[in-house]
This record gives C-alpha cells, structure tokens and sequence, in this order.
C-alpha cells in the first residue's frame, strides 16, 4: 500500500473532493464521525462575560488601543485606554521599531513574552509576518538561552505545572485550566532541553514556544493550546542550588514514582480533554521511548524528538537524492553515518530504515540496517570482539534494544568518527549528538574526499550545540556541501558565491500534523502520518531550488509548509479509519484544512450575559 502511495510525487489529494473521499472511508471511521465544526463561523465575533479592565488585561480578548468606540461602551472600557482608535497596522508599526531597540535575542525573547501576555493576536500577526525572524526568538535558538534563564527572566504564568506535590490531585487539578476545548498539548519533564541537558521546570518555554508555532505555522486556535510541566524535580546541581529556581528542589524521581507520576498526568488529561493531542517534547532517552510506547496505541499522542525528527530528516535525505540527481529509490544505496544514538538519532534512523524497507530495495530490515553506521559519545557501535578504541568519555552503557540493530560486526568498536568516516565513505552524515564541533574537519574532509556532493546535516539545537558551522561544512567540502542544520544559519559566501544553507527543524512537521489531527478528530498518530509528512516535504522545493542546494521552503513559509502536510496526513488519518469529524461536502480536502486555520485579526467582541 504505502509502496504505492509514498513515492508518488503529486498527491491525488490535492485533486480529490471531500465528497467523494468520504465515500471510502472505513465503516468504524463513519459511524463515529462528528459534525464538522464551522470554524469561519466561530471567528466572526468573540464574545465576552468579562467587564472593564478584566477585558483589557485578557490576552485573548485585548486589542490594545484598536477597540471601536462602540465597542468601548459595550465592555465598559471607555477612558480606560487612550482615546484613539488605532487599528493593527499602526499598532505593528509601533511593535516592530520596539522590537528593533532589543539590544540582545533574549530582550527580545522578553518582549515578545510581553507582547503574548498583553495582546495574543497582534503576537501572532507579528510573529506570521516576521516567521523567518521571530523563530529564531521565541523559538531555537534563542529559547534555548530564555531556558536557561527562565527563574531569571520570569514575569508572567503561562501553561500548567504538576509537580511531584500534585500526587493524588491531578484530575482536579485540570480543571483549574479556564478553557473547556484544548486541542494541542505540548509537555515535557524538562530532562534533555534541546542540547542543553536537564533543566528541569525551566523547560517551560518550550512548550511554550513549541505551541507558538502550531498556531502561527499549523493555524490552531491560541485559546485550544496548553504548555504542561512536569516537574519531577532535577539532577541539574546548579538549579537545585538556585535559590531563585521555581521548580521541585528535590531529585529526579525514577523508576516506578515516575511512570506512575506520569500516568496520572495522562489519565488527567484524558478525562478532561479526551480528543487533544498529546506531543511529549525533550523527554530523555531512557523515558521517551517507554512512555512513547506504553501510550501511542492508547491515545493520541506522539513524541517529537523522536517522531517529527525522524519526518524531517527522512525528508531532508529524500530531497538531497533529488538534488544529487537522483531519485527516491536510490535512498537504498546510501551510505550514512549517524552522530548520536539517543531519542532523536535513533528514531530518525528508524524513519530511514522504514522508508528503505517500504520502497522493497532492501532483501530484509537487516541489510537496511547495514547501511546506516551510528556512533555515540565513545564512537562507533561496533564489534568489541574485533578490538575496542579507548575514549576519554568513560565506559558505554550497555546498548539497548534499538542501538543493538546498528552494531557493526565487521569493524571495531568505538573507532572514531574520522576512522568510520576513511573506511565508510558516506555519502550522508547526521548529527544528533548535542555535541559542538563533533564534525571534525578531518572527518568532513575526507567525507569530501569521497563524494562529489556530501550531505552534511548537523541537527542538533541550539545552535552553539551545532556539530559544525555551515561556513565550516562549506569550506571543509570545497563548496560542494548540501547543508542543513537544526538551527538557523545564514547562507554561506564561498569564493564569491552563495552557497545555501537550510533549517532542517521537527518544526517543519508538527504544525502540520497538529491541524491534521484537529481538522479530522483523528484518534491516533500513526507512523504512516510521519512518512508521509517526510516524502510530502521532500517534494516541496522546485528543481530550481533543489539546483541551489535548497531541499525545501524555510521558516518563513511555515504555513504553506503546514497546509501541505495536513491535507496528506488528514487523507491518511480517513484512510486508516481514525478520523472523526465529518468534512463539509463538497470543498477539497485543501480548502477545508486552510479553512480551519486561525487566522489572528480583529473581530468585534460582543459582551454576553454570564447568566444566560
Ligand atoms: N533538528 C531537530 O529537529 C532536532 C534536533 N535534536 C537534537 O538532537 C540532539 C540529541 O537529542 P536526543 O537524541 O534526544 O539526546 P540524547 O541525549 O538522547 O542523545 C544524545 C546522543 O549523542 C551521543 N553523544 C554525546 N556526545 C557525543 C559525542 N561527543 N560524539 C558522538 N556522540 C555523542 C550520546 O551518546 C547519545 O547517544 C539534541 O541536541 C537535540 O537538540 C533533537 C530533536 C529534533
Ligand atoms: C527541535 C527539538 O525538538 C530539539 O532540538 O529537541
Ligand atoms: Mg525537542
């Protein structure tokens, strides 16, 4: 099936009527389907209980300076904001060049915060008109550093904290959140914030800034998203001993304490929010794996790091082949090394694994396994019967399950990456690592030494995490890189030319699956979700910019980007019978999915009886 479907390069989708999909459609999916919300309807007014400054100082409801007169004397607001009346653009006018005066990514990490807190639809116009830009603020790489500085920079609560005093009264608990519909999630235990290690509470921000771009990227409503903590204390010494830290001061909890704590949290959730998607985000190895499958089939969630991951950068492998003249098949006969063997790294290997699996090129799961080397912090998985290098990074942890499949029987254990590099000659190297500068220039160099166009794709976040430089990946490959990196990089001038870099970020695939999952009621993610958001992706850039080294659109395009993976991965989701809402009929598949998108604008606001 998926043969068929994944290597096509122009969907039937795009072409296809809701009304005629619907029709095949399982039975169990028909039967459960319920009525399609009419968002357009929904966005026409906002109404309103609240009075007087409780309506200025709401997020959600203020316009700031831009509510009418009338609308002034409906909500008991007149004199309680300056007189003018000014509409958004002059508003944005006023944002930006206060924006500009930020000295510092984190001053404007603070104001853009401040901007969320006071007025969330111009932070969302702005943030849409400026994605290219304001990502790399709210988002990696400055929310890295706001992470770190999060007990420092603390203004305002935003999202939900359970804590380890919260044992017993979580279901209560999750109706203190004042909305009643929640359709996104993002929640992490802080224990491995991008590349930065354990930062425990202060892992916030990203939830928060995660769920930013689901709605200014995916068009989900900023009132149906919910940042979540579980702060299950730290072992980052220094934030323990902080006093200004606003977290558990206590240690990790393990073991069985935490997957209890944990399965509390979701039983929770559940009960109160039965149809939100759950994405559990910078959970450490040894949790996210379990905790992705102990709840996949039970509920609709998925893990970022390892799920999205794995789409991009499937999909960014997919794209090279492309610019490498060559096509989809091919990805069979590469040969590439892995950096990193945690949650992130396995997982988008297992993605390429699968992919060469689906396409039938490999004999069996083991020979795709042959072609994929991976090295962690000691170096190559390999055979330590054959012989073992020594590292400086203490003894390796016995391999689990998942790193056990990429052992190399044939070469020796732990050799270094430019030893891997001299007897592999890879035509793709991955970074996963959290590791700076792990691409040596020895390594990428004789990379280079062995193929004319070397995909060199460091991802890890944030960007001083990076395994090299795009200027360094350039000049260590003569020019002829095809570049990537988890965190923005500017384009490179080499020898008088531009040589393009790209953001390959899981940003790129959970706006997208987000919308998908919100317009369809989907009850589950699926991992055909995932190799379909990577193959629909991997066809985006023209041949032009494939010609450039540009394997797909940047953050600026966010939306468009999100349109397209929603409508494929919404098809999927009626296709495997998890959708439940029934699509209005007679619009494409396309139409309803951007229909569905929020869009932040101003609207009147209608003060209603609480009473009625
Ligand atoms: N671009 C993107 O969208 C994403 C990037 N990432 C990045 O991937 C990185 C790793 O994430 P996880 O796998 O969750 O972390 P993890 O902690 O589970 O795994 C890190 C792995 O790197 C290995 N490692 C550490 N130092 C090394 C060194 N010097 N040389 C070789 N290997 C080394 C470790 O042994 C471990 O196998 C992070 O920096 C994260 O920001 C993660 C998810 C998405
Ligand atoms: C991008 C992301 O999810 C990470 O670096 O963990
Ligand atoms: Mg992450």
């Amino acid at each position: 099936m998926l043969r068929n479907s994944v290597f096509r390069t122009v969907h039937s989708a795009t072409k296809l009527h809701v009304t005629s999909s619907v029709r095949h459609y399982s039975r169990r999916a028909l039967t459960t389907m319920a009525a399609f919300p009419d968002l357009r309807m929904e966005t026409m007014v906002q109404t309103t209980t609240k009075h007087g400054m409780d309506v200025i100082h709401d997020p959600l409801l203020s316009k700031g300076t831009a509510f009418s007169l009338s609308e002034r004397e409906r909500l008991g607001i007149r004199g309680l904001v300056p007189p003018r009346t000014q509409e958004m653009d002059k508003q944005l006018q006023r944002i930006i060049r206060n924006l500009r005066e930020c000295r510092t990514p984190l001053e404007k990490f603070v104001f853009m915060t401040a901007l969320q807190d006071r007025n969330e639809t111009l932070y969302y116009r702005l943030l849409i008109d400026n994605l290219e830009e304001l990502s790399q603020i709210i988002y990696t790489p400055t929310v890295g550093e706001a992470c770190q500085r999060f007990h420092s920079i603390y203004r305002r609560s935003r999202g939900m904290y359970f804590s380890s005093l919260d044992r017993g009264q979580m279901a209560a608990m999750v109706h203190n959140w004042p909305h009643d519909q929640v359709d996104v999630i993002v929640v992490t235990d802080g224990s491995r914030v991008l590349g930065l290690g354990d930062l425990g509470a202060n892992g916030m921000q990203i939830p928060i800034g995660k769920l930013s771009l689901y709605v200014a990227g995916g068009g989900i409503r900023p009132t149906s998203i919910l940042p979540v903590v579980l702060d299950v204390g730290t072992n980052n010494e220094e934030l323990l001993n902080d006093p200004l830290y606003l977290g558990m001061g206590h240690r990790r909890l393990e073991g069985d304490e935490y997957y209890s704590f944990v399965d509390e949290w979701v039983h929770a959730i559940q009960n109160r929010y039965p149809n939100a998607l759950i994405q559990f985000e910078d959970f450490q190895s040894k949790h996210a794996y379990n905790l992705l499958n102990k709840y996949k089939d039970k509920v609709c969630c998925f893990n970022d790091d390892i799920q999205s991951t794995s789409a991009v950068a499937l999909a960014g492998v997919l794209a090279s082949l492309k610019a490498r003249g060559q096509t989809f098949e091919n990805l069979s006969d590469e040969r590439i090394i892995c950096v990193g063997a945690g949650s992130a790294g396995v997982g988008v290997c297992e993605g390429i694994i699968d992919c060469m699996v689906e396409q039938g090129k490999v004999k069996s799961r083991e020979e795709a396994y042959s072609r994929i080397w991976m090295l962690d912090q000691h170096g190559l998985i390999g055979n330590s019967n054959l012989g073992s290098e020594q590292t400086s990074n203490g003894e390796r942890a016995e391999l689990d399950e998942r790193q056990v499949c990429y052992e190399k029987k044939d070469m020796k254990d732990r050799m270094s990456l430019e030893e891997v590099v001299k007897a592999v000659k890879p035509t793709v190297i991955l970074g996963l690592s959290g590791a700076p500068g792990v691409f040596t220039e020895g390594a990428i160099r004789a990379m280079a030494d062995g193929v004319e166009k070397p995909v060199v794709f460091p991802l890890s976040n944030p960007t001083r995490q990076s395994e090299c430089t795009a200027e360094q990946a350039f000049e260590w490959t003569d020019g002829r890189a095809i570049f990537a990196s988890g965190s923005p990089f500017k384009d490179v001038e080499y020898k008088g030319q531009i040589r393009k870099v790209n953001q390959l970020n899981n940003s790129n695939s959970f706006p997208g699956l987000g919308l998908a999952i919100t317009t369809s009621r989907a009850t589950r993610v699926t991992s055909k979700m995932f190799m379909e958001t990577a193959v629909t992706i991997a066809n985006m850039a023209t041949e032009d910019q494939l010609k450039q080294g540009i394997l797909f659109p940047g953050m600026g395009e966010l939306r468009r980007v999100s349109k397209e993976v929603a409508t494929r991965v919404c098809e999927v989701a009626y296709e495997q019978g998890l959708a439940r809402a029934q699509l209005p009929q007679g619009s494409s598949l396309k139409d309803v999915i951007e229909d569905s998108m929020w869009n932040p604008e101003y609207v009147p606001t209608i003060r209603i009886d609480g009473h009625m």
